[in-house]
């Protein structure tokens, strides 16, 4: 499904960096974050997720997301393919094992950007990630920011912020929570975090 890393030398366990797991609520902003701290740090390896959602206009195939039919997704959860899952919203969403645990091997610094049920089971499986909670400045600031995208339909944007009443209530579950007002800050935090720039 991805690319591997084949021939580079494991790094030992103690040396590899730790998984990070960034999480918060449908349009606070997560996707704009990591799209801003990879332009200057691309080395930060962004897991490509599995899902049954369609694709919005100019998303591709394997560089957004793998975009798969619900048989194909039946079949990589049946085959343990996946480090995680869950539904979101009416789709099912999915972190593709194999290429993670590669470049967490190889010593690359890893980032998903995934739900809170899927940040629960990663604390579950890998216990030693670190889980960063993305929160908006405030309720209606993040209203704003989901309708403003103009990606979803009124429907999918009620369902949207009804899961997200609940993902703000989890955020003392996480280890650090960082407050999206300046996408800026928050993709240099975000970076410290990770150990590869000094905030
Ligand atoms: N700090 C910010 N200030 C103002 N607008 C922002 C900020 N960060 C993101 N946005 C805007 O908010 C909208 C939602 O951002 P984005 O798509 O990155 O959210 P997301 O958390 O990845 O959403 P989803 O979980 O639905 O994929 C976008 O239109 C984006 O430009
Ligand atoms: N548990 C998982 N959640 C994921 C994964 N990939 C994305 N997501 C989250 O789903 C929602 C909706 O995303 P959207 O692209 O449809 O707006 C959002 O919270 C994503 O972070 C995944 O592999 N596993």
């Amino acid at each position: 499904m991805a690319g591997t890393t084949r021939g580079t030398t494991p790094v030992p366990p103690d040396a590899r960096p730790r998984l990070t797991v960034l999480s918060g609520p449908s349009g606070v902003g997560k996707s704009t974050v990591v799209a801003h701290m990879r332009k200057k740090h691309p080395e930060v390896w962004l897991s490509v997720s599995a899902t049954t959602r369609k694709p919005r206009p100019g998303e591709q195939h394997g560089v957004h997301y793998f975009f798969v039919s619900d048989e194909e997704m039946d079949k990589l959860i049946a085959n343990g393919e996946l480090l995680e899952w869950a539904e979101f919203a009416g789709n099912r969403y999915g972190t593709p094992r194999a290429p993670v645990m590669e470049r967490l091997e190889a010593g690359v610094p890893v980032l998903l950007e995934i739900d809170l049920q899927g940040a629960r089971q990663v604390r579950e499986t890998m216990p030693e990630s670190r889980l960063v909670f993305l929160a908006p400045p405030s309720w209606e600031e993040l209203v704003r920011r989901l309708t403003g995208r103009g990606t979803e339909p009124p429907e999918v944007i009620e369902r949207r912020l009804q899961a997200a009443k609940v993902e703000l209530a989890a955020e003392p579950e996480f280890d650090v929570t960082l407050v999206n007002t300046s996408v800026e800050d928050v993709a240099r935090e975000l970076l410290a975090l990770m150990d590869v720039e000094r905030s």
